[in-house]
């Protein structure tokens, strides 16, 4: 029976995925380097499903527009097909989008976070034996970030400076709030952002956190913020944070606070866990001096952003850094790489599809497909110990031989039998 005629959705039943045999997974190719990427990862999915599984089970993806090949083919960036779909099938993944510095469209990528209310963005960073790093020991980095991902300066509220609306929303918060309003240095050529953080906002995104360390056996939850500036933005992160900690999970202060500890044999965790804190800068230059002491990482959309990028070249750089944007509570989710489009190499079959490839094997976990998942690890790690390697590692690599970015799917694939 062909794909299509066994095709179905992935639902949500009592607050649990049920995955059918041949879900229905709607894709997005994406801009720049994301057709090159999404062939060779989308060879190696099918790969890895058709030997985990044996034809038993199998993915029907589902193409679904936006970015450029949307614009193209029907004038709108991110249709309302596209997001229609990714509310009904619960889980897809996604390429690159282009997002103009500037002016232009806003995020494509943060839109359809947003829209679907995927507040989570799970980052996880791992070294993978055998790639070319700049730090000495990226085995000591394993951290997973979660980074909220509906809030903060990303919900786009912003004024630019000279526009009627900017000079309006001058005009009432110098009325309201006079003393403040003299704080503004340039006030007549002023731009204006708002940044939006909330109790609601930061309790979902640190509960996921902490199940996730519960469930994994991880030692930390880490607060990354810089509360110590925006006191009522990031400090208010910081304190919900620890609030949630203590309410749900019954967290205890350590040795008189701001630490807390959950203590082993509490809501199912297996270990002592602690709740801590660090100021973000101090943690941009901890992840290089001390990395084994931070393990899963709780934090706002802007910081995780910046250290998404920070910790994945720590550990080999941004061509196998993987992610997925996820609501725990509906079950929508997103899987995605860390990186952008990396448009200068659009089109020559060049660059890394790791990132993608492995956010197809979170996803790929995600759904409960473990075997699969395994398999696409075994092919990774196989490829890159044989050093057949893309660009960004061969030239690090000693003796390495240079592969295309099909050629490193194809790796993958033979690899992993
Ligand atoms: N979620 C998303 O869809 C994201 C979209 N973007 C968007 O992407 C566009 C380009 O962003 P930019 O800031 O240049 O960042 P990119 O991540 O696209 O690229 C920066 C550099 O990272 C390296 N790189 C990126 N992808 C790969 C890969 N697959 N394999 C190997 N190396 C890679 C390249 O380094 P080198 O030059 O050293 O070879 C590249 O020049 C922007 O419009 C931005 O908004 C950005 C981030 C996320
Ligand atoms: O949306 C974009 O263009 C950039 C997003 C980004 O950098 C990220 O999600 O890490
Ligand atoms: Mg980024």
């Amino acid at each position: 029976m062909s794909v299509a005629a066994t095709a179905q959705p992935i639902t949500m039943k009592a607050g649990k995925l049920s995955v059918p045999n041949t879900p229905i997974v709607p894709f997005i190719e994406g801009d720049g380097t994301g057709p090159d990427i999404w062939r060779a990862s989308q060879l190696v999915f099918d790969a890895v499903v058709k030997k985990a599984y044996g034809g038993e089970r199998q993915i029907a993806w589902k193409e679904v527009l936006a970015g450029e090949k949307a614009f193209k083919q029907t004038g709108e960036w991110l249709p309302e097909a596209t997001l229609e779909a990714f509310r009904t099938y619960l889980v897809g993944i996604k390429g690159p989008l282009t997002t103009p510095v500037g002016g232009g469209i806003r995020s494509l990528n943060v839109a359809l976070r947003q829209v679907l209310d995927l507040y989570t963005c799970l980052r996880p960073v791992q070294y993978f034996t055998g790639v070319p790093t700049p730090v000495k020991q990226p085995e000591l980095t394993d951290m997973v970030i979660f980074r909220e991902n509906t809030e903060d300066i990303y919900a786009g509220i912003e004024f630019e400076a000279g526009s009627a609306d900017c000079d309006k929303f001058k005009q009432l918060f110098a009325e309201a709030f006079p003393e403040r309003w003299k704080k503004v240095r340039f006030p007549n050529s002023v731009g204006l952002g708002l940044k939006p953080v909330s109790a609601e906002g930061t309790k979902r995104l640190v509960k996921a956190a902490v199940h996730y360390a519960i469930d994994n056996d991880r030692e930390s939850v880490t607060l990354v913020h810089k509360g110590n500036i925006m006191k009522f933005t990031e400090g208010a992160f910081r304190d919900w944070g620890y609030q949630l900690a203590a309410e749900e999970f019954g967290a205890q202060l350590l040795d008189g606070g701001p630490w807390h500890v959950i203590k082993k044999g509490t809501h199912g965790a297996q270990r002592d866990i602690v709740i801590k804190d660090v100021i973000a800068d101090a943690m941009l230059q901890q992840i290089l001096t001390r990395p084994a002491d931070y393990d899963v990482v709780a934090t706002l959309n802007l910081n995780g952003d910046y250290l998404s990028d920070a910790l994945a070249a720590c550990v080999g750089g941004i061509g196998i850094a993987p992610g997925g944007n996820i609501n725990y509570d509906t079950g929508h989710a997103i899987f995605e790489a860390t990186h952008g489009t990396a448009p200068k190499y659009a089109d020559q079959d060049k660059v890394n599809p790791g990132s993608v490839i492995l956010s197809g094997e979170m996803m790929l976990r995600h759904l409960g497909w473990t075997e699969a998942a395994d398999l696409i690890i075994k092919g990774l790690n196989g490829a890159i110990g044989a050093k057949t390697v893309t660009y960004d590692f061969e030239r690090l690599m000693d003796g390495a031989k240079l592969v295309k970015c099909s050629e490193f799917g194809e790796a993958i694939i033979k690899h992993m039998a």
